[in-house]
């Protein structure tokens, strides 16, 4: 089944009429000093479809190793990159280039450089398929210990929408989670590789498409999100907390009360690199996404259609892919 992927313009305005004006700063949530942590969880998804998370579990020694391996790798030679190359939206998996993906089908390609990796623990790619065994070693003890955390951050939302604890996380096995390294080389890099157009992106704006994303800055910003009146707001790194923000399935599922807000990360003009890793939480294939009971009234029809969770990601993948992987 394909799902149609709405168009740039009507995204747009979608979003515009929904969300709040956000904040110059994000709301901060301490997850080891708040023991109401769920509803400050839930006030900043339901207003901002965005927020920032302290304390969340991982120390900065491990992001340390995950940021030193991802600009070692994307430094490295083309011929270990061209050995991991990314084959097809269903795995999920591997090394895409500069302009190999579109995460606004609608606009020019994206400024950057990524390494997937969907489902590593439970179902890792043969090992020519990975730059490296310590490589793997680090992404592998990362995505667990990554996993593990936002399963704490979805067992405290569960308890919060009054739904039993593991509501969430028996529906996130890890099937679609998935790892994401990415690089955004600065204006100096680009410009000996492509030429830029003006209008072109790090990251095309887009909503993430499943139930939420972690994502770690690294000392370098860019990332924006959408506001209300149609601005950008900057987020500005910070390297103690992790910018968490709902997506496409979790918006359905709480039926538009947390919002899968729009964002975008800007081309990068300094003499800096950007680096980000993001941790994509999304359902498992079969996961039914419809409106939990306690998020529909009389006043609040569900507004969405039930959809499979496999179905909605694969959609989105393939469209920011525009043909370019077949396999
Ligand atoms: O790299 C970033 O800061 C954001 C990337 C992003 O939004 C995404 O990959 O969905
Ligand atoms: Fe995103």
């Amino acid at each position: 089944m394909r799902l149609s992927v709405p168009s740039r313009e009507g995204r747009l305005s979608k979003w515009g009429q929904s969300r709040r004006e956000i904040p110059m700063t994000l709301p901060l949530v301490d997850l080891s000093a708040s023991a109401n942590a769920g509803n400050a969880i839930d006030a900043g998804l339901s207003t901002y479809g965005f927020l920032q998370l302290a304390n969340i579990g991982i120390t900065s020694a491990e992001l340390d190793e995950v940021f030193r391996a991802s600009e070692a790798f994307f430094k490295g030679p083309a011929v270990i990159k061209q050995q991991c190359a990314y084959r097809s939206a269903a795995e999920n998996f591997g090394y895409q280039g500069l302009l190999e993906e579109n995460l606004d089908p609608g606009a020019p390609a994206d400024l950057k450089e990524t390494f997937t990796m969907r489902n590593i623990v439970a179902n890792p790619p043969p090992r020519e398929r990975w730059p490296s065994d310590a490589f793997r070693e680090i992404m592998c003890r990362f995505y667990a210990h990554a996993l593990a955390c936002a399963h704490d951050v979805q067992r405290r939302m569960a308890v919060t929408l009054g739904l039993p604890e593991d509501h969430f996380t028996r529906l996130h096995s890890g099937q679609n989670v998935t790892l994401r390294l990415l690089h955004y080389p600065a204006n100096a890099a680009l410009e000996s590789l492509v030429e830029p157009d003006p209008a072109q992106l790090g990251a095309g704006a887009h909503t993430d498409y499943g139930f939420m994303t972690l994502l770690f800055q690294h000392g370098v910003g860019g990332l924006q999100v959408l506001d209300r009146n149609n601005a950008w707001i900057d987020v500005p790194p910070r390297d103690d907390v992790v910018v968490v923000n709902s997506g496409d399935m979790l918006e359905r599922w709480t039926n538009g009360k947390y919002k899968s807000t729009m964002h975008r990360v800007r081309a990068k003009t300094g003499d800096r690199d950007r680096l980000s890793i993001a941790i994509f939480i999304d359902p498992d294939t079969d996961a039914l996404i419809e409106a939990l009971p306690s998020c529909v009234s009389s006043e609040k029809p569900a507004r969405f259609a039930p959809i499979s969770a496999g179905a909605h990601l694969q959609a989105r993948l393939e469209a920011s892919h525009k043909g370019r992987f077949t396999q």
